[in-house]
Parts: structure tokens; C-alpha cells; sequence
């Protein structure tokens, strides 16, 4: 973790979700809503989230870089959702939205537009995290998650990975998996 070197400017907003099965594009707060900082997201899902990367204002790419080499994230492209620009939109949503896991941390540096991706945490209930321009978003290996995009129907990300990419989605339940395993011992890791 960096909080002790990189203090965000901007907070990053994530709360629990509600039940209801209206528009996924929808925020979904609970009644009162329950936000959740990025530190209390860290310690409940293991998901690390940074803000304020930006290469039109030249924000933080010092950051990225660190991030970059450290964790050998040797491969990067850039996916645009959007009705437009994504082949086989409506199936790509879809298979987005279906909750997975990967064998692998899902890195996601939003450019343009914004979305939410959605997380289980430790006690296996959603939330909801919103991405914008600027913000990184690390998923671990082995939690369960999903994407949606949000009303405004558009986002632009780069991805990052460490060697040849692998976007395979594992859909619920992989509890078998041996990297669902070590994440949930990962987690007690961090509990403790
Ligand atoms: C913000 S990137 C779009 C979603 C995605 O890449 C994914 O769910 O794997
Ligand atoms: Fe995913």
C-alpha cells in the first residue's frame, strides 16, 4: 500500500449497495446510504485504489511509473466502452456485469468517462466503486467483482498486465480455484 507516501487529494467515493434489481447503471445506495472510505475498501476486499493519474494535466505520472515497475506491469493497452467503439456491445456489458473472478489482478486506469466496478467484500456483500478520469483501480486475484457502466454509457481505460494478458472471467461460483483460495487466505492475512 502507498497511503503513507501518496496521500489522495481526492477521496474516491464507494458505498454499499442495495437489493434492488433496477438499472445496473443506477447508483444503488441502501436507505440511509452506507459510503465506505478506500482505506476501509483496502482492508474489507483487498481492492487499491489511487486518484489523481492524469496524462492531460500531467498529474502523478511519476506515480504510475513507480506502480508500473514495481509491480512489472509489462503490458498496457486502452478499451473504450461505448455502444460505438466496442464490438459485441451488448454481450460485452453483459459478460461485464456477470459476477467473476480472474487468476489475475484486474488493473484499470480510467482516461475518459466513468463507471462503477462492483466488489464482494470480506462478508460477501457489494460495493459499489465509482471510477473517473484519473483514478486507478487494482483488483486482486481470486475476489469476486463485476463492471457496469453508468448512466453517461461511456469509458475509456488503459489496462495494464503483468505479461501476456489473460481477461478470462471465471463466473460464480470458482470457490475451487486456488486463486480464490489464496485471496480469502490473503484476507484473514489482513484481518489479523
Ligand atoms: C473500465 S474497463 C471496462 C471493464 C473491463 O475492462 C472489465 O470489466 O474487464
Ligand atoms: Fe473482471
Amino acid at each position: 500500500m502507498y497511503f503513507n507516501v501518496y496521500r489522495n487529494k481526492k477521496m474516491g467515493r464507494a458505498w454499499y449497495m442495495d437489493d434492488s434489481t433496477e438499472d445496473q447503471r443506477l447508483e444503488h445506495h441502501r436507505n440511509p446510504p452506507k459510503f465506505i472510505s478506500m482505506r476501509e475498501l483496502y482492508k474489507v476486499s483487498g481492492v487499491e485504489y489511487f486518484s489523481e493519474i492524469n496524462f492531460i494535466l500531467n498529474e502523478n505520472i511519476d506515480l504510475l511509473e513507480k506502480i508500473k515497475k514495481e509491480r512489472n506491469y509489462t503490458y498496457e493497452d486502452e478499451l473504450t466502452c461505448s455502444k460505438e467503439c466496442l464490438p459485441n456491445y451488448e454481450e460485452k456489458i453483459k459478460s461485464f456485469f456477470q459476477e467473476h473472478l480472474h487468476t489475475d489482478e484486474e488493473i484499470r486506469l480510467v482516461l475518459q468517462g466513468s463507471g462503477y466496478f462492483d466488489v464482494r467484500d470480506t462478508n460477501d456483500e457489494w460495493i459499489r466503486i465509482e471510477v473517473t478520469p484519473g483514478d486507478l483501480l487494482i483488483i486482486p486475484k481470486g475476489i469476486y467483482h463485476r463492471f457496469t457502466l453508468d448512466m453517461n454509457n461511456f469509458i475509456k481505460a488503459k489496462r495494464y498486465f503483468v505479461g501476456e494478458p489473460v481477461w478470462t472471467p471465471h463466473n460464480r461460483p470458482a470457490d475451487e480455484m486456488p486463486c480464490r483460495k489464496q485471496y480469502l487466505a490473503k484476507m484473514n492475512g489482513l484481518k489479523a
